[in-house]
């Protein structure tokens, strides 16, 4: 086994050792007996004295030209790419995710410093014509400040890199605190840019448990030194930095939780429908925030849907995260006891399906063709419940686990309602061979981001990404979109009049015009 990573907030360059806020062990979930990293947590002042290192840093950054801060994340990216497989070991080391998609999560981080590369030598304003002669307008976009990013451990490189890289680019000096499960990783991803040439006051990481950072925030938002937060977590996080950032008067970025519904029509492909069902139900275990919630199945074809499914469930590789599995363990023990919490959910006249057990895979309770031993790893069973309505918890619970629910519709417009009922709204999906039902279904759906025969799951460096609802407040991560979070518009006005000409009252006189002029044919 490797060493344990020492890890610290790092302000301004210098290493915050003192544990204020008390020390935390990352533990490997697939063998809890390895130690990933030993972290020094800060107390609140930390934040504080980040954020006022990024104020102070903020002059310098965002005088450097666009292209020049472009090529700066560019060369992360190409640190980040030469460090792939180590990083994404690191990533399945630390929070138990599959090898194959940790290395789709660091190719992710590649393709955002790539795409914004490009955007350093775009970041386009606009000239505007005046309604005054001898006078000219413009628009430019400006950086926010400090931005304070807060991100989770599910995606620990590739979500925090979609705020990262476009507020570093815009112009932004920035304070991020990684989730603590994923501290290691923060810390490998942080060190990447310093290398790549970022200055260690531009980016400053914090290592803090939640408590002690939404205490240290408020304070600093308290003393001015912090102009926008990025939040990726839970709703009910969500909605207290959303409240803390409104008394300030600031509207945060916020990419909060799912219960990402998939549509199968009667006339879909079913087994491309259960592909994508099984790929965005269980991998990465169901802790995707674009995690497959519920599938609504039309009742001709509910039955077969769900033979095929629980067939596919049952034969899906799960283990050790290493060696080519859907899923391996969940990132820590505090969501497999809330797992077991959600599976309470399930009602007696739910049918549980697709499994040889439900809760944890012990040798006790064991699960035919792990991959691997579950003894010292966080697994648990997959799970199907089948007969899930509106009226169910289930239906409006995110369960953040291994745990898919199947209900039934009659109609459209039923599974319209049906996929747009549960108040999130971040990812939906329907399966069909009628491009009619896919545009209607693109047209009524309340999510943020809509997949016709694919699965709830994906992104792409270069596409918006963000939910609404409980699922976030519209707020867009990836592609240009991003760049109304990290930027202002500026706009500007110039007169060469030589005269003082004031809008709406100087105006210029219209030639004149017969408004009563009928055609005579
Ligand atoms: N929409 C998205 O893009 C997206 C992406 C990944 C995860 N998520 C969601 O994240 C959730 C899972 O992550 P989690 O359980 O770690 O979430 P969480 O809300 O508990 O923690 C997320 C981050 O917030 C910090 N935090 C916790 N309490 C805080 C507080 N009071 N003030 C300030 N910061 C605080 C944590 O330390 C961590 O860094 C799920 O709901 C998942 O859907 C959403």
């Amino acid at each position: 086994m490797a060493e344990p990573l020492a890890c610290a907030s790092v302000i301004a360059g210098s290493t915050d050792t003192g544990a204020a806020g008390g020390e935390l062990t990352s533990l490997n979930p697939a063998q809890l007996t390895d130690v990933v990293a030993r972290v020094a947590l800060s107390g609140p002042p930390a934040m504080v004295e980040a954020a006022r290192a990024a104020r102070e840093a903020f002059p310098a950054w965002a005088a450097t030209p666009a292209p020049v801060r472009g090529q700066v994340v560019q060369r992360w990216g190409r640190l980040v790419e030469s460090n792939k497989e180590a990083l994404a070991r690191l990533i399945t080391r630390e929070i138990g995710k599959p090898y194959a998609e940790s290395l789709g999560e660091v190719q992710e981080i590649i393709d955002t410093c790539d795409f914004f590369l490009g955007e350093g030598r775009r970041l386009y304003g606009q000239t505007v014509p005046s309604e005054m002669p001898d006078k000219q307008l413009f628009t430019f976009r400006v950086p926010v400040g400090v931005s304070v990013i807060i991100t989770a451990a599910n995606f620990p490189a590739a979500v925090p890199s979609w705020y990262l890289v476009p507020a570093l680019l815009c112009g932004n000096t920035v304070v991020w605190k990684p989730a603590e499960l994923s501290a290691a990783v923060g810390q490998a991803l942080a060190e990447l840019a310093w290398h790549a040439g970022v200055p260690a006051s531009v980016l400053n990481l914090v290592q803090a448990n939640g408590e002690a950072t939404f205490t240290g925030l408020s304070q600093a938002l308290e003393q001015g030194l912090v102009d926008k937060v990025g939040f990726t977590g839970s709703t009910e996080v969500g909605r207290a930095i959303s409240e803390l950032c409104g008394r300030h008067l600031q509207s945060p970025c916020l990419e909060l939780g799912g219960k990402n519904p998939l549509v199968v029509m009667a006339d879909a492909k079913l087994d491309l429908a259960v592909e994508g069902a099984l790929f965005s139900g269980f991998g990465s275990a169901g802790q995707r925030c674009t995690s497959l919630g519920t599938v609504f199945v039309q009742r001709e074809v509910h039955e077969e849907f769900l033979r095929r499914f629980t067939a596919a469930v049952e034969q899906a590789a799960i283990g050790e995260p290493m060696r080519e599995v859907l899923y391996g363990p969940l990132i820590d023990t505090r969501y497999a006891e809330r797992f077991e919490q959600y599976l309470e959910l399930v009602q007696p006249h739910h049918t549980v399906h697709g499994s040889t057990g439900t809760g944890r895979i012990t040798d006790a309770n064991p699960r035919k063709g792990f991959v691997g031993s579950p003894e010292q790893g966080i697994y648990v069973h997959p799970t199907i419940v089948d007969g899930v309505t509106a009226q169910d918890a289930l239906y409006r619970t995110e369960t953040f686990g291994p745990l898919v629910g199947v209900g039934g519709f009659d109609t459209f417009d039923e599974a319209v309602e049906l996929a747009n009922g549960h108040g999130y709204g971040l990812s939906a999906a329907i399966y069909t061979t009628d491009a009619a039902n896919a545009f209607r279904f693109r047209q009524r759906c309340r999510a943020g981001m809509v997949s016709v025969n694919n699965s709830t799951s994906g992104a792409e460096a270069h596409l918006p990404f963000g939910g609404n609802g409980l699922s976030g407040n519209g707020s867009r991560q990836s592609g240009i979109w991003v760049l109304d979070q990290f930027t202002r518009w500026q706009s500007m006005n110039w007169d060469y009049a030589g005269k003082l000409q004031k809008a709406q009252m100087d105006l210029v006189a219209l030639p004149e015009a017969d408004l009563d002029y009928r055609l005579d044919v």
